[in-house]
């Protein structure tokens, strides 16, 4: 029977864990040899995770948020062990791109059947990222959203709206495929994934499989166009918008006038004035629905 090692992080998300061992043991007794593993710490699961791959286990089921996703899955870049995901995050949005159950119980019992893909990751600085990273706005609600002492959708709505009145633009320039943009951009997303969570779609043309990000700078817009824009993130269409320039790219790097917060999948993360953004194609396996049909 294939091995199945599950990442535990206790403290990701607002709902009760103490039942998900039992849950993954009892369900998937006939399908998977089942180890259970809790994360003691930051960054623990990229450990956890890369020494069962080391021990050849075949799939690691990371259990919590795009942070835990993170990762676990920065552990299994590159190697033959595939990232299966129990979303208990806010956004959960690597699993919804892949289109993974988000109940509980459909998340687990589709394990029974899954099937693996592989799908490109990618880096900023050195540090990797697999749904979206950023900088901007966006980094800076995910920093303030790490000092509150809540988390949960309603804390992170609560942040964005009480921030974004005193945000000021910053001038970015963006090197890639031979061409230079400057911009003053109110944020600018790099998506592996077409979403930052939640079905919030930054990127909705984004291919996971292509070995390009979606560059994606969104500029200043007057408060009145706030409702709009977020409509249409949700109706899969920010790309039309006036406000939004989207290219395809295999590599970026981004100078910044100031130093401070960038996000990794939602993660924050302090990083200095130049950026690198690389991609490593087709670099890690992932569990899902075999009907699943994201690209
Ligand atoms: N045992 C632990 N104690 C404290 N922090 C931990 C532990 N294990 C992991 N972490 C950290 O918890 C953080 C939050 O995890 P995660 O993003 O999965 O949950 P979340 O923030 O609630 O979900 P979302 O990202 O969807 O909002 C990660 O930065 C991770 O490094």
């Amino acid at each position: 029977m294939p091995k199945l090692s599950v990442i535990i992080n206790p403290i990701a998300g607002t709902k009760d864990k103490s039942q998900i061992p039992d849950l993954v043991r009892k369900t998937l007794a006939q399908h998977w040899d089942v180890e259970i593993l809790n994360t003691q710490h930051r960054g623990h699961a990229t450990e956890l995770a890369r020494e069962a791959a080391q021990r050849g286990v075949e799939a690691v089921l990371a259990v919590g948020g795009d942070g835990t996703v993170n990762e676990t899955a920065t552990g299994l870049v590159g190697t033959d062990t595939a990232l299966a995901i129990l979303p208990m995050g806010s956004g959960n949005g690597l699993a919804r791109h892949l289109q993974i159950p988000m109940a509980q119980l459909a998340a687990i019992e589709h394990l029974k059947t899954a099937a693996v893909r592989t799908i490109d990751s990618c880096q900023m600085n050195g540090q990797a990222f697999f749904c979206t990273a950023g900088m901007g706005f966006d980094a800076h609600i995910a920093y303030l959203f790490a000092q509150q002492h809540t988390r949960g959708l309603s804390t992170y709505v609560r942040t964005t709206l009480n921030e974004f009145f005193s945000y000021k633009p910053q001038r970015y320039t963006l090197h890639f495929d031979n061409q230079t943009q400057v911009r003053e951009a109110f944020l600018i997303t790099f998506a592996n994934a077409n979403q930052f969570g939640n079905n919030a779609f930054i990127a909705p043309l984004a291919d996971i499989q292509d070995g390009k990000m979606d560059v994606c700078v969104m500029s200043q817009f007057p408060l009145y166009q706030a409702a709009g824009i977020g409509l249409r993130m949700f109706a899969k269409n920010i790309h039309r918008s006036n406000f939004m320039e989207t290219w395809k790219s295999g590599g970026v790097v981004v100078e910044r006038e100031q130093e401070g917060s960038v996000h990794l999948d939602g993660e924050p993360v302090q990083m200095g004035k130049t950026l690198e953004l690389s991609m490593k194609p087709q670099s890690l396996k992932v569990l899902v629905s075999p009907k699943a049909d994201f690209v």
